[in-house]
């Protein structure tokens, strides 16, 4: 298994207040890690340092060389006044052409979306394309931000199942926001409870029974999560062809 990022020890502090304290975790290729924790954790805050976006004030983080990484924020903003479709959106990546713009869209069901204006688009489609958007980098670290703010829940089960699909499909490294604990659950390697620190982490099994996460969550959302039982079913040779398709 790679490594894709390591954040050893790291905290941030905005005038005098600590968002962040020694915070510590990694994130291999072909492993699906979420990200939970109350409103005002510092969830965004640990996203934009890892994305680079934003400084910190100790501790180390150390990055794959040349780690490649999509990211999928929240929601983007739209001009009304300067309509753009989704295949213009898609074509501000320089590398795409038409053809791979309908191979990605296709890889999230949204083929059918390549004509239709932005502004046009559900919660769920809108996602969507910003995940083919993500996906177009052919990233080695996935980092989604809240994906599923807006998405009904036949689209987050969708989501959820195209966020899968893409680590298979690219052995990468994802990194996910998420407050839908029943919905992602079954999809995660590893849980990491956030409040400023690391409260718990580990398979979402272990989380569910441990105290801190208990009493952020409370016993409902305990239970949420220990629903479904985590199966080591992930195929770590997958990892030697990432190192593979890395090294070509
Ligand atoms: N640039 C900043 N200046 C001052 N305070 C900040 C700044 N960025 C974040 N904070 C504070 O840091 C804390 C954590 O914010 P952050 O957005 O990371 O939390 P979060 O866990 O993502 O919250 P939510 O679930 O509500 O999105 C908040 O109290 C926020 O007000």
């Amino acid at each position: 298994m790679t490594q894709l990022i390591l954040l050893d020890n790291v905290s941030v502090e905005i005038k005098h207040q600590k968002i962040l304290h020694n915070v510590s975790l990694s994130i291999n290729t072909n492993q699906i890690v979420t990200l939970l924790g109350p409103n005002g954790a510092g969830k965004s805050t640990l996203v934009k340092i890892i994305l680079g976006l934003m400084p910190y004030t100790s501790g180390k983080i150390t990055r794959l060389n040349n780690l490649t990484i999509g990211y999928v924020p929240q929601s983007i903003k739209l001009n009304p006044t300067l309509p753009i479709t989704v295949k213009r959106f898609m074509l501000l990546n320089k590398q795409l052409n038409n053809k791979n713009i309908l191979n990605i869209l296709s890889m999230v069901k949204a083929e059918y979306l390549i004509d239709k204006s932005m502004h046009l688009l559900s919660g769920g489609e809108l996602q969507r394309v910003l995940l083919a958007q993500a996906l177009a980098k052919r990233p080695q670290l996935l980092i989604l931000d809240e994906p599923t703010q807006g998405v009904d829940v036949n689209g987050q089960v969708l989501l959820y199942d195209l966020i899968s699909s893409a680590k298979k499909q690219f052995n990468c490294g994802i990194l996910m926001v998420s407050h839908d604990l029943h919905l992602v659950m079954a999809k995660t390697d590893e849980v990491i409870c956030l409040n400023h620190h690391i409260c718990c982490s580990g398979t979402p099994a272990s989380v569910s029974n441990d105290p801190e996460f208990i009493s952020l969550f409370g016993q409902q959302g305990a239970s949420q999560i220990a629903v479904y039982k985590h199966h080591h079913n992930h195929q770590h040779d997958l990892c030697k062809h990432a190192n593979e398709h890395q090294n070509n």
